[in-house]
């Protein structure tokens, strides 16, 4: 990565601005804060190499190539980055702090949000959907692979931002020199993966359609508020039955009849999670698809949706 293109048009943040830091999480070789930045006002997340370890030149190389990556995917429904921090003993991204956690959590999390209205359901899985065909659509194609509800976080008004935690050791930005995909054994969760990356070796021909398998999963989980596969004891009691056709239920139990256009989102969810990488519709597709729904609501109602999260949130804080 050429660091002073990078950061010629990118802030490079001197360390003594990031003050507060709080813990978020850590992974293989990164750790995430949260910070305020002294000058700007304002809380900031924090993407560093893990202090301790001898911050190694490839793992260097990663964090600068994700900031490459971000600086140039900046799009409405793609975390932003606001800039490098490239000190000898400090190295780290600085990306927008998006207060309202993962929607893993909003699903996920019944006590603390007990009602999700359909609107704001499908605003989410509308505004996914246009993060990734944005990335899809660069020069050359962004491919995220490993997108899951972890990491789709949730600003302030309950809008998208597509992330990429990405700090296991094994997990490398997709479209780097330090590719390759992580073995599903390794801590990751395999719900997301298509069945023909179960052994990367083999065809990896079908890559653009990877990312439509794990959206249709989501689109399962946020519809349904399941987690997928919830019975499967171990990860390899999914890979088997995923390929020999099992697929999340997409009967009443699951999907209730009440779904808005419920015909229609279960048909781009089997088509995005079907066997043969080809017969998966491009995000371009999924997302003309979904914008006629999108505007048979009102934005009251998505509002009034937004409003019901919030307070229902600070109620059992
Ligand atoms: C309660 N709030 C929080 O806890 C919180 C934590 C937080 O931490 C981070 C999370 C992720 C990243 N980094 C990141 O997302 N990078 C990235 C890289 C590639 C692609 S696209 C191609 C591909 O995936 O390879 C992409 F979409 C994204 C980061 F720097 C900080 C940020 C905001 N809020």
């Amino acid at each position: 990565v050429n660091l002073c293109s990078l950061t010629s048009t990118l802030p490079v943040i001197p360390y003594q601005k990031l003050t507060d830091l709080h813990y978020l999480s850590a992974g293989g070789f990164g750790t995430v804060f949260k910070a305020q930045h002294s000058d700007w006002r304002t809380t900031v997340a924090i993407k560093c190499l893990k202090l301790d370890s001898p911050v190694g030149e490839r793992e260097r190389n990663c964090l600068l190539k994700e900031a490459e990556v971000l600086h140039k995917a900046r799009f409405n429904y793609i975390i932003q980055i606001f800039g490098v921090c490239n000190e000898p003993e400090f190295f780290c991204i600085i990306t927008e702090y998006l207060s309202n956690g993962s929607l893993d959590q909003l699903l996920h999390e019944k006590s603390l949000y007990p009602v999700l209205a359909w609107s704001l359901r499908l605003r989410v899985l509308y505004e996914i959907a246009l993060g990734v065909n944005f990335l899809h659509n660069m020069t050359p194609p962004l491919l995220h692979h490993d997108l899951k509800t972890q990491n789709i976080l949730l600003d302030g008004e309950i809008h998208v931002k597509i992330a990429d935690f990405g700090l296991s050791k094994w997990r490398q930005l997709s479209i780097s020199k330090c590719s390759g995909s992580k073995p599903p054994e390794m801590g990751g969760t395999v719900i997301y993966m298509p069945p023909e990356e179960y052994e990367p070796s083999k065809s990896r021909r079908a890559d653009v359609k990877h990312d439509m398998y794990s959206y249709a999963i989501i689109m399962w989980e946020v519809l349904s508020r399941q987690i997928p596969f919830e019975d499967a004891t171990n990860p390899m009691q999914i890979m088997f039955s995923v390929l020999r056709g099992t697929r999340p239920d997409t009967g009443l139990d699951s999907l209730p009849m009440d779904i808005p256009n419920r015909e229609t989102l279960i048909n781009i969810m089997t088509h995005g999670w079907t066997a043969n990488p080809d017969e998966r519709p491009s995000f371009l597709k999924c997302v003309i698809e979904l914008e006629p729904m999108l505007r048979s609501f009102d934005e009251i109602d998505i509002l009034e949706a937004v409003l019901e999260v919030k307070k229902s949130k600070l109620m059992r804080r």
